[in-house]
């Protein structure tokens, strides 16, 4: 069975927990994703922990956001690790990102638009006016622009997106939640069968996967009903 087009989110507190998780999902599931509770933690030794011995794609959501040598430096030291995606902050603008493409060649370099827990409310309390969609697109285009072929966006601007940068551009999608599930602290949500007929590329999912009694049978789930609705 082809694995399905997901990162699972492998927000753990302990090694040995994302290393399970990681070898329970890669048989259903493209990608593992190691993000800041990880890596602050042990380091770039998570990463080949969790790549294990499947060749799974490991991303590496570290959201760099500061000015571009700093980003720069950052992304060398990182680059080293092969991940097959890196985040950054597409806020910190055309230079930052561009700096992070440059240092970092054969990674794909992801900005992050506006995250998927902020609502409209939260985007003008910090002075962001309008609906969510136009900031996306407007910092997906910056994005592309400053050399970024991949960006992160909530599933509901996708489509927006993706009408917007064209084809060549790897869309990704975390705030994704099967039918009934909590949503925790996402707000912009949809599900994953809704996110991927929209144009999504790579669905990333963490809790309803890593929080079901089995990670394994909750991936295999999702990705048969992904395969039963494309
Ligand atoms: O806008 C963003 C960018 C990144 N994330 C990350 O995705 C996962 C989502 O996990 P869930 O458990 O499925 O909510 C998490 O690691 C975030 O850091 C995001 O949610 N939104």
């Amino acid at each position: 069975m082809t694995p399905a087009p997901i990162a699972v989110a492998l927000d753990a507190p302990d090694l040995e927990t994302a290393a399970q998780w990681a070898a329970l999902v890669t048989p259903h599931v493209t990608t593992v994703k190691v993000g800041l509770e990880l890596y602050l933690r042990y380091g770039p030794d998570v990463i080949a922990s969790v790549r294990g011995a499947s060749g799974v794609q490991v991303f590496l959501d570290l959201k760099l956001h500061d000015i571009p040598n700093t980003v720069a430096g950052a992304a060398r030291a990182v680059a080293r690790l092969r991940p097959s995606i890196l985040t950054v902050h597409a806020g910190g603008g055309t230079a930052m990102i561009r700096a992070a493409v440059e240092s970092a060649p054969h990674t794909k370099i992801a900005a992050v638009t506006i995250l998927t827990s902020l609502s409209e409310a939260d985007l003008g309390r910090i002075g962001i006016a309008g609906p969510a969609a136009d900031a996306v697109r407007r910092l997906a285009v910056l994005s592309v622009e400053a050399g970024a072929t991949a960006l992160v966006c909530s599933p509901n601007e996708v489509a927006a997106v993706r009408a917007e940068v064209g084809e060549d551009i790897t869309l990704i999608t975390p705030g994704v939640r099967p039918l009934g599930a909590d949503t925790q602290d996402q707000i912009r949500v949809a599900t994953p069968e809704q996110a991927l007929a929209d144009g999504a590329d790579l669905l990333v999912i963490g809790r309803p996967i890593t929080g079901a009694p089995d990670p394994g049978a909750a991936a295999a789930a999702i990705a048969a009903s992904l395969r039963r609705a494309s």
